[in-house]
């Protein structure tokens, strides 16, 4: 929020008769008037049903006011720039007089800040009035609501609702006045800044039997929250007495239960925790929830997979390096090992003009065939078919459509996969959109990385896709995600103790991530030459595992949590310079065999004199306690 001095300020305590103004917000307006921390020209309004004069005000507020002996003068000026309007929540006559008195008090260029002092019962009122008669003309407005912001989560939304469509976000601050309070304040100060000898003290290593501190909580007064080891532990106040020691830790087997005991003054031992926190789930317990999300009927996302319903899995790219490698692969084995609905279907698509038989060959050094599963195989390849088609042309979307309900009835769940350039995936989402959505059922985009080249052109991307689909429709994937040896990290950094205390810069000097891939671009140029390896891998792949590795623990396995783990580690990560970067591009080997011998340059698929880079290394910094001045070297070469 900008001000010039220049410009008037009109500050609106609405609900200026009650407790909160008189104790808090007119004594904080005082002090910050006292000490010329406000702008020139501020007025105060007060505004409430009582029908009080600016005096009343001044005498209900004098205990809470602290008015040094020599401040009496400055004390006086600060009432005199006061004014008081009478006038109830919910009639908009009321309001437009507010507007008046504050034209009145300063010209209509002014900025208008409008605190809400008021029972949350009529802050969708209030706001509505505000918003409909008092908003600044020539200036900016804002909006300072207290807690609580609603009842519960089905109010709080409504209100959040309610405001969205009144205020632009920047228009509205929501205020939990602890957090201005010094002594919160200095909790992150005291905590991080003098990390060398007090971070290192706050742990459950150097705190053998630490004092308990017991802080009322604001949202549930009769809750406490208790600093213990490095857990946070909800407990209530009769089962915790003020003067208890802790004074135990209960392992189990699987991670670790964590239970408190407690010691009155007398001396007396009771274990008594009242919630105790678990530090993770076990290994065996993780593993037991991927086995049942992969058999699931239905998915949290609410996708469903009732088998009655025809399925078809459409493969966009079906010619394309990814689709041989990876995509056939898995559906084959996800249908040897009858883990998709019964009755699914695959159709490829691209512009090459291949036959089924064709893909196939393409695929086979992939699939890994048992001999045993000889004839599932060949039923496998009977519910595939394939469609060629540009990737512009809206026909040839309309032949897949028609394609579509030749294999399976209209009653039909779509999932298209995108394993395209992305160059091309704006033009075939649009045309997807406008042919080939399932119209008894539901459509699924599946998307590859990297989504875009830079970010703004994965906003625009973003954008785009959601303009078409709904969020659910859409799934962006990684798929370095679904690697079992990714997948286990966090089983493995979480599920085991001993990583606990020791995955952190006091142990590891440096973390490598390194992926080589021990051949060419064989033929993909037409993908990757536009993006290079940085996109093609280090951005996306590489940089998830860093994640992985350097993430805190996220309150539960569930997408969003881990992502936000994610982002945080990301957002300590200094920017990259090209000093912290090494780039290069394969050349051949003349005295190498076969693929060896071939650099870069010679796939006839690489525009001649490509400066593409196919190897990258990086030094990324983590500024944060846990890694602070570890390296993290990310290095990938095809
Ligand atoms: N290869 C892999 O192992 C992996 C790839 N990916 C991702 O998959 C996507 C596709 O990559 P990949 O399969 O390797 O690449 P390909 O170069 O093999 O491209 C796939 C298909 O797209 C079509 N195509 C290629 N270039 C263009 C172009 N310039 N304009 C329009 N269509 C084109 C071709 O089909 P046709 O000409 O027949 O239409 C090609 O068969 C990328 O987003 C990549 O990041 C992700 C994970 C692994
Ligand atoms: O995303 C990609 O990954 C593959 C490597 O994947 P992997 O599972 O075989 O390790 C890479 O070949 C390709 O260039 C890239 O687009």
């Amino acid at each position: 929020m900008r001000h010039k001095a220049s410009t008037p300020h009109i500050f609106v305590v609405m609900g200026a008769s009650g407790d909160l103004a008189k104790k808090k917000i007119y004594p904080t307006l005082w002090w910050l008037y006292r000490d010329r921390l406000l702008p020139e020209n501020t007025f105060f309004v007060g505004y409430a049903r009582s029908a009080l004069t600016v005096a009343q005000v001044k005498e209900k507020c004098k205990p809470f006011m602290k008015v040094g002996e020599s401040e009496q003068e400055r004390y006086e000026q600060f009432w005199k720039v006061n004014s008081y309007v009478k006038g109830s929540y919910d009639t908009r006559r009321d309001f437009e007089l507010l507007d008046q008195e504050m034209n009145k008090v300063a010209t209509p260029r002014a900025n208008r800040i409008f605190y809400l002092a008021l029972p949350p019962s009529v802050f969708d009122i209030v706001t509505t009035n505000l918003k409909a008669c008092c908003m600044a003309t020539q200036g900016w407005t804002r909006v300072i609501i207290e807690k609580p912001f609603g009842k519960d989560s089905d109010s709080s939304a409504k209100l959040s609702n309610h405001l969205a469509g009144l205020f632009k976000e920047e228009e509205i601050y929501r205020i939990d006045h602890y957090l201005g309070k010094e002594m919160v304040q200095n909790l992150m100060t005291l905590r991080s800044l003098k990390k060398e000898n007090l971070q290192l003290a706050i742990n459950r290593h150097q705190l053998i039997a630490p004092r308990v501190l017991l802080q009322q909580t604001g949202m549930f007064p009769r809750l406490y929250v208790v600093f213990l080891w490095s857990h946070l532990i909800v407990s209530s106040p009769d089962k915790l007495g003020n003067t208890c020691i802790v004074c135990g830790v209960v392992s189990g087997d699987q991670g670790s239960l964590i239970s408190v005991g407690t010691r009155s003054n007398s001396g007396t031992m009771s274990r008594s925790a009242a919630l105790v926190k678990s530090e993770s789930a076990g290994a065996e317990e993780m593993l037991s929830l991927l086995r049942q999300s992969l058999k699931s009927c239905k998915t949290p996302g609410e996708t469903n997979f009732e088998a009655s319903t025809p399925h078809i899995f459409v493969v966009m790219g079906a010619s394309g390096d990814l689709a041989k490698k990876k995509i056939y692969p898995t559906l084959w084995w996800l249908y040897r090992d009858r883990l998709l609905p019964e009755n699914t279907f695959f159709v490829g698509y691209a512009r090459s003009a291949l036959t089924v038989a064709q893909v196939k060959e393409k695929c086979k050094p992939f699939m890994k065939v048992g001999e045993s599963e000889q004839e599932r195989y060949e039923q496998f390849w009977k519910v595939n078919s394939y469609v060629k088609g540009s990737y512009d042309t809206r026909r040839d979307f309309e032949l897949l459509d028609q394609e579509m309900n030749k294999v399976a009835t209209p009653r039909a769940n779509r999932i298209f996969y995108l394993a395209l350039p992305p160059s091309v995936f704006d033009i075939v989402t649009t045309n997807l959109k406008g042919c080939c959505m399932a119209t008894q059922g539901w459509t699924r985009v599946i998307i590859e990385k990297p989504f875009g080249k830079d970010s703004d052109s994965s906003a625009k991307l973003s954008n785009h896709l959601a303009g078409l689909f709904k969020e659910e429709e859409i799934y962006r994937i990684d798929h370095y995600l679904g690697k079992e040896m990714v997948q286990n990290l966090m089983t493995l950094r979480f599920g085991n103790r001993i990583f606990g205390p020791t995955w952190n810069r006091d142990n590891i000097a440096s973390v490598f991530i390194s992926f080589k891939e021990p051949f060419g671009t064989q033929g993909r140029g037409g993908y990757f030459d536009d993006f290079g390896m940085i996109r093609d891998v280090m951005q996306n792949h590489l940089m998830q595992i860093l994640c992985l590795v350097a993430m805190e623990k996220p309150c539960s396995t569930s997408a969003d949590d881990i992502r936000d783990e994610k982002v945080k580690v990301l957002k300590s990560m200094k920017m990259l310079t090209l000093d912290d970067v090494v780039l290069g591009q394969y050349v051949g080997d003349p005295d190498g065999e076969g693929e060896a011998r071939e650099g870069y340059l010679d796939d006839p698929t690489v525009p001649a004199g490509s400066v593409t880079p196919t190897y990258a290394l990086a030094v990324t910094r983590i500024n944060n306690e846990r890694w602070d001045g570890v390296p993290f070297i990310l290095r990938c070469g095809e």
